[in-house]
């Protein structure tokens, strides 16, 4: 009997690990380092990590652009560390919050040449975690310290791919607007967020099923926020599913187009400054859009329907349907919801990610 985790199980309890506060182990080719993530870590863990000399900060070459900091590794920077530097210092150079009021936080130096594997990889790990992208790492020269997870990457190496997802439970649910259907829960195997498909009445699948793909939206779902088209969307979404007796409406748990509610509100923050969706995104060190819509791909195939009629407003949704295998045979237009608070939103959308008004 073996209880030991797997790598995939690994990759989750480092996920966790760094969500807590704790330090991390990766190793690569050979190499081996110490992780720690910024925004979580303790001051003690933080000047332990520094006083150990060659500690340096990890950050996305998003964010190194707002900073005037050179990322000479192409998608990141690996920052020095300054002597005196404390856990707020890397806050700082990690949190956009206040570039405004404290703006000249550099000159920063950057590493050039050797190694940003794990830089790379340990970036992934905080954005998986939905921490800011910003990592401590300290390159080892030993083994890595006894009860820290040790991750091996050529063992685990990141997902390329939507995970395999374990099918919970379903159960019948009426539904207000869309009338009777059931709920399935897809659990992924990797440990990382639950997604759920909503079948209403019974879609045939030798037809195009009228589909949703609904990323989670906590502010605009539930609280009604007027920033965003997200209630309206999906309450629009499921009207429609009721009035034509079939449908499927994944809902997505990747708050905040991928970076997790935390990060998010950061991003609303930034937008109060002055900052549009996609700006604040890039400030604080993440792409326009982190979300992975080949899941949405992968549960219609768990649910053996090859043929959507998708209803979305966003182009790459379609176009990431058909590259994974699915028959779009229609674009159906979802517009709704639009507020004099979230015109600027919807505008920036429009022209930056492409979206149909
Ligand atoms: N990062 C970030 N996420 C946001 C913001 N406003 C809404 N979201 C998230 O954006 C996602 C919804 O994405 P949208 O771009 O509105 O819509 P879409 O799903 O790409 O396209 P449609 O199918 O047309 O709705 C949800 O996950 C929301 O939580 C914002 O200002 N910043
Ligand atoms: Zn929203």
């Amino acid at each position: 009997m073996s209880l030991n985790p797997t790598p995939l199980e690994l990759r989750a309890r480092a996920r966790a690990d760094l969500r807590l506060g704790l330090a991390v182990a990766l190793r690569s080719g050979g190499e081996t380092a110490l992780v720690a993530a910024v925004e979580t870590v303790t001051e003690t863990r933080f000047e332990g990590m520094r006083e150990t000399g060659g500690a340096t900060l990890a950050i996305t070459a998003r964010r190194a652009e707002t900073l005037k900091a050179r990322a000479y590794d192409g998608d990141l920077a690996r920052l020095a560390v300054p002597r005196t530097a404390g856990v707020a210092w890397a806050r700082a150079v990690a949190d956009p919050s206040g570039d405004l009021e404290t703006p000249m936080k550099g000159p920063f130096t950057s590493e050039r040449g050797g190694e940003a594997a794990l830089h790379r990889a340990a970036i992934a790990l905080a954005k998986e975690a939905r921490l800011l992208p910003s990592a401590l790492v300290l390159p080892l020269k030993g083994a890595a310290p006894e009860d820290v997870t040790l991750l091996d990457l050529d063992v685990a190496p990141a997902r390329h791919g939507p995970p395999d997802f374990d099918r919970v439970v379903s159960a019948r649910l009426p539904m207000a607007l869309a009338g009777a259907g059931r709920l399935h829960v897809f659990r992924p195997t990797d440990g990382s967020e639950e997604h759920y498909a909503i079948a209403v009445g019974k879609p045939d699948p030798a037809r195009p099923v009228l589909t949703r793909l609904h990323s989670a939206c906590f502010t605009g779902d539930l609280l009604g926020s007027l920033k965003c088209d997200c209630g309206p969307q999906l309450r629009g979404a499921l009207a429609a599913m009721g009035e034509e007796g079939a449908g499927i409406l994944l809902y997505l748990n990747q708050e905040g187009r991928g970076i997790g509610l935390a990060n998010k509100m950061r991003a609303y923050a930034l937008q109060d400054q002055g900052f549009d969706t996609v700006e604040a995104n890039h400030r604080l060190g993440f792409e326009d859009d982190e979300r992975d819509f080949r899941i949405g791909a992968a549960l219609l195939d768990r649910l053996g329907i090859p043929a959507v009629r998708l209803m979305t407003n966003n182009p790459a949704k379609v176009r990431m349907m058909e590259d994974c295998g699915v028959t779009v045979t229609e674009r159906v237009p979802l517009i709704r919801g639009a507020t004099a608070e979230n015109k600027a939103y919807l505008a920036t959308k429009a022209a930056k990610s492409g979206h149909l008004l």
